[in-house]
């Protein structure tokens, strides 16, 4: 018998981009609402009440709200947004940091997914953290660039009606709303500096790290505490810099859930540059919530999503 998953917000970007990945499968039956109904909340009780699993994909105030209108429902939910990911009573949806983590992931009433910049900071900052290899009261930088569709229909209108700049920063009062999970799951004690910026394309992301070597952490001890951490892990991919060559595209993994990794830099000169590159709307929101509800529903974790 197919699941039962309502995807509330399917209109947006995040939801269209997960509906897409689901309406062809048929182990799966979506709930779905009509235009002038998708807002009201009494439709979307009844849509949850006949939900195996609630995907949220909604801005923050109304995830919340979407929570409180499934009290006392069985349903299960994953939450896009970003209201709930430091949240003890939600697991974090990150199944690759830990088969821990993955094992309640797949017991989970309440799952949080990762913010799209959080997945490539967090996937380079958590191992690394736990090998040793970067202190947790390090003063660290995280720089990243986002495709457009990272900010929803509001930047997407921006960009594609109103032509927008070909690239700017923001968040430069380091309040970013990425920051306490970045923290939090990687366990870094000391706040990271955190600078986003977005670029006039559609989709796809990186991450970038800097780190000073010595006598420990060099390129290939960086290299080899990621690789050995994500072996045999279907989405994320650590490959060497020569792999890469000397130019990285934001753009590379687009349409996949790959997350890639490479560490760059010079041992000679002491500098390196650990890099992650998603696609935002792949493992930075509607991959990563697709492979969630596959752990949930203990279906192969990589049923509707590319791995190349
Ligand atoms: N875009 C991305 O790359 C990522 C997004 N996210 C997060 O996912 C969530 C969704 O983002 P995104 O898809 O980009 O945003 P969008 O603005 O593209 O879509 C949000 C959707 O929610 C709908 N909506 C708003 N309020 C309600 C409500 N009360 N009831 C039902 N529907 C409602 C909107 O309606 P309307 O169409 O009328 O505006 C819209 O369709 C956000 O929390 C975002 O931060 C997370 C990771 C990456
Ligand atoms: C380009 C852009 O604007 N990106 C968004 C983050 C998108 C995202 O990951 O949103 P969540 O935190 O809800 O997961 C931003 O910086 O606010």
């Amino acid at each position: 018998m197919a699941h039962k998953i309502f995807i509330d917000g399917e209109a947006g970007t995040t939801g269209l981009q997960i509906r897409d990945r689901l309406q062809l499968r048929d182990d799966i039956r979506l709930i779905q609402l009509d235009a002038d109904r998708r807002k009201d909340p009494t439709a979307r009780r009844e849509a949850f009440a006949q939900a195996d699993i609630g995907i949220l994909c909604l801005p923050d105030e109304a995830a919340k709200e979407a929570v409180a209108l499934t009290a006392g429902m069985d349903v299960r939910l994953i939450d896009a947004s970003s209201a709930h990911r430091v949240d003890d009573r939600w697991v974090f949806g990150f199944a690759e940091l830990s088969s821990d983590l993955r094992d309640q992931i797949a017991e989970a009433r309440y799952v949080s997914n990762p913010g799209c910049y959080a997945s490539g900071a967090i996937a380079i900052l958590s191992p690394l953290v736990d090998a040793g290899l970067i202190y947790d009261d390090e003063a660290l930088s995280i720089n990243a660039v986002s495709g457009y569709t990272g900010g929803g229909k509001a930047l997407i209108a921006e960009y594609e009606d109103e032509g927008a700049p070909a690239h700017f920063l923001y968040a430069l009062n380091q309040h970013h709303k990425h920051i306490p999970e970045i923290m939090v799951q990687s366990g870094l004690t000391t706040r990271p500096i955190f600078s986003p910026a977005v670029g006039n394309f559609a989709q796809g992301m990186a991450v970038q790290i800097p780190l000073r070597l010595d006598d420990d952490r060099r390129i290939d001890s960086l290299h080899d505490a990621l690789s050995d951490h994500y072996s045999g892990q279907n989405f994320v991919r650590v490959v060497t810099a020569e792999q890469i060559g000397s130019r990285i595209v934001p753009t590379d993994v687009n349409g996949t859930n790959v997350l890639r990794i490479s560490v760059h830099g010079d041992e000679a000169n002491g500098c390196a540059t650990v890099v992650a590159v998603l696609d935002n709307l792949g493992k930075g929101a509607s991959g990563a919530a697709v492979q969630n509800m596959n752990i949930m529903l203990d279906l192969d974790e990589t049923a509707g999503l590319s791995a190349d």
